[in-house]
């Protein structure tokens, strides 16, 4: 990647004065065997690396929980109160169903209280625009202001997915509705605090002034969260899990499932990978990182970020690894799979049209549809040394759909009064079930492979072909994985038939023989 030299040197001395702002943060601590490197020619920006051989259990450095930058340490709490009221939450955007949206309908977004998600836009909104007066300023400096992330794909860069279920999960209108809903209102009603006549003018950044612009700034903080922020967990946890929760314990949101998320200066220096060599511990009043293993001279110090595919790896983080593809995933909608049901097994115990529009309907009715099922395979977390030991292998299809399938037969008994026989004897016979379950599995799976606009063959020799790169290149892998996943879905279920074909004939072979001996012995 060519980067330019004043770029160059900026990047450098940003990786410089935040090392330098982080040393003298009172408690904090960095390890005199590391240090932050530039690894823009891997596309992967800053990260730590070891400079000399370093035991397993090693602190690599400590941040003090004063300076992370989060609802406990921001000084909006004495400015606008009103937003950090967790009991009086404006949930529209919260997508969790934990029964905590007090809202009062009369009250402006602007005088609710944020969920923790819109609350930190609006803290590293506030630092950014105090620009010098910042107490983070060397620290959001060394923060990104453009992503890989596909929020910010074009439509034709988002059309290389093909039918990947990651498009649908983009979420720019949700996005797009929740800054100008939660946040926009939030900082036109708090000019004085937002945009403070500044004593030197110089000192603060190119002032948004517009809602578009202040819309764009706040999606560049989402994405940062989206990225980089931590979701604060606390030592005291179990404390107050035991009602003996002290009320000064401003590290717990006091919300039942949830806590606090901050922006966690240098522990978000790290990079991660599904194998890792360091962790985070959460301490009362500082965080930790820790080498799990010995770690070599030269390598690369990095995190875990969870067990995520390399589309959710992507949706979050912006880049995809070759590890992470054990966890690759694809979906099954309902629809795929019903859509070769009426061919195999009704072919000579029709339903009606009408009658089949009934089982439809019925069946989307009851309360456990599903309309999708998600294909994943199945192998062990990486190990407490942060190694994976294991592959990963597909093991079955989802259980959900064959009690679907199970649910969908059910209708079909319901709608024809008991006359369909193939349905009825679904029901009763648990090894004709699954051998439906397979056979339509398989064909449905080979459809939705026929969706992607190219072949697995191809993107494999697309990405063996080294001609792609950045998004495009992040594209290809993400739908290649899912295509994997369609195919080992395949093989499993054709295997698994063929064992079911063997031992129908073993059996037919084995009363074959059973009749023969009888007729032998008269
Ligand atoms: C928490 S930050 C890590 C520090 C980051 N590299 C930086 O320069 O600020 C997470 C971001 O780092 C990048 N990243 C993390 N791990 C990576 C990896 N293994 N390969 C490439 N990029 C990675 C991604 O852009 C991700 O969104």
């Amino acid at each position: 990647m060519e980067v330019d030299s004043d770029e160059n040197t900026r990047f450098l001395d940003g990786s410089k004065s935040f090392l330098n702002w982080f040393e003298n943060l009172p408690g904090a601590t960095f390890h005199k065997e590391i240090s932050i490197e530039d690894l823009r020619h891997q596309n992967a920006g800053r990260g730590i690396i070891a400079k000399s051989d370093i035991p397993a259990d090693t602190v690599l450095f400590t941040i003090p929980r004063s300076s992370i930058l989060c609802a406990a340490t921001s000084p909006l709490k004495e400015l606008i109160p009103e937003i950090f009221d967790l009991d009086n939450v404006d949930d529209q955007f919260d997508d969790d169903d934990d029964g905590d949206d007090n809202n009062d309908e009369n009250k402006s977004p602007s005088q609710k209280g944020q969920n923790s998600w819109t609350l930190l836009i609006l803290i590293m909104m506030y630092e950014h625009l105090r620009g010098e007066a910042s107490p983070w300023k060397p620290y959001l400096d060394v923060l990104p202001s453009t992503f890989n992330t596909p929020m910010f794909w074009s439509p034709s860069e988002l059309s290389a997915l093909q039918s990947s279920a990651l498009v649908s999960k983009v979420g720019k209108a949700e996005a797009d509705a929740m800054i100008a809903t939660q946040i926009l209102p939030v900082i036109r009603s708090n000019p004085a605090v937002f945009f403070p006549p500044s004593s030197s003018p110089s000192d603060r950044p190119v002032v948004p002034t517009t809602d578009d612009e202040l819309a764009r700034l706040a999606h560049r903080m989402g994405s940062t969260i989206m990225a980089y922020a931590f979701d604060l967990e606390s030592d005291e946890a179990t404390i107050n899990e035991n009602n003996e929760a002290d009320e000064q314990d401003e590290w717990e949101e006091d919300r039942e499932g949830k806590t606090m998320l901050g922006m966690v200066p240098m522990a978000d220096m790290l990079n991660a990978d599904a194998e890792f060599n360091a962790h985070i511990n959460h301490g009362e009043a500082s965080l930790t990182a820790v080498s799990l293993r010995p770690i070599r001279a030269g390598e690369e110090i990095l995190n875990f970020y969870g067990p995520l595919s390399s589309a959710e790896l992507l949706r979050r983080y912006g880049y995809v690894t070759e590890k992470h593809a054990r966890w690759d995933v694809v979906e099954l909608a309902w629809e795929a799979f019903e859509a070769r049901l009426p061919e195999r097994f009704f072919a000579g115990d029709k339903l009606a049209p009408e009658q089949w529009a009934a089982v439809q309907a019925r069946l989307r009715a009851d309360d456990d549809f599903e309309e999708g099922f998600v294909l994943e395979r199945y192998g062990p977390d990486p190990s407490p040394a942060g190694l994976l030991e294991e592959p990963a292998v597909f093991g079955g299809l989802p259980d959900e759909l064959g009690e679907q399938l199970k649910l969908f037969f059910k209708a079909v008994k319901k709608v024809t009064g008991g006359s369909n026989g193939i349905a009825l004897r679904a029901l009763e016979d648990k090894a004709y079930r699954k051998e439906m379950l397979l056979e339509t599995a398989q064909k449905a799976l080979a459809d939705r492979e026929k969706q992607y606009g190219s072949s697995l063959e191809e993107d494999e020799q697309l990405l063996a072909s080294g001609r792609l790169e950045g998004r495009e290149r992040m594209a290809v892998w993400v739908r290649r994985g899912e295509k994997q996943v369609l195919r080992e879905a395949q093989a499993w279920a054709k295997k698994e038939l063929d064992e079911i074909l063997r031992n129908k004939i073993s059996e037919q072979s084995k009363d074959d023989e059973g009749r023969a001996s009888k007729r032998r012995r008269f």
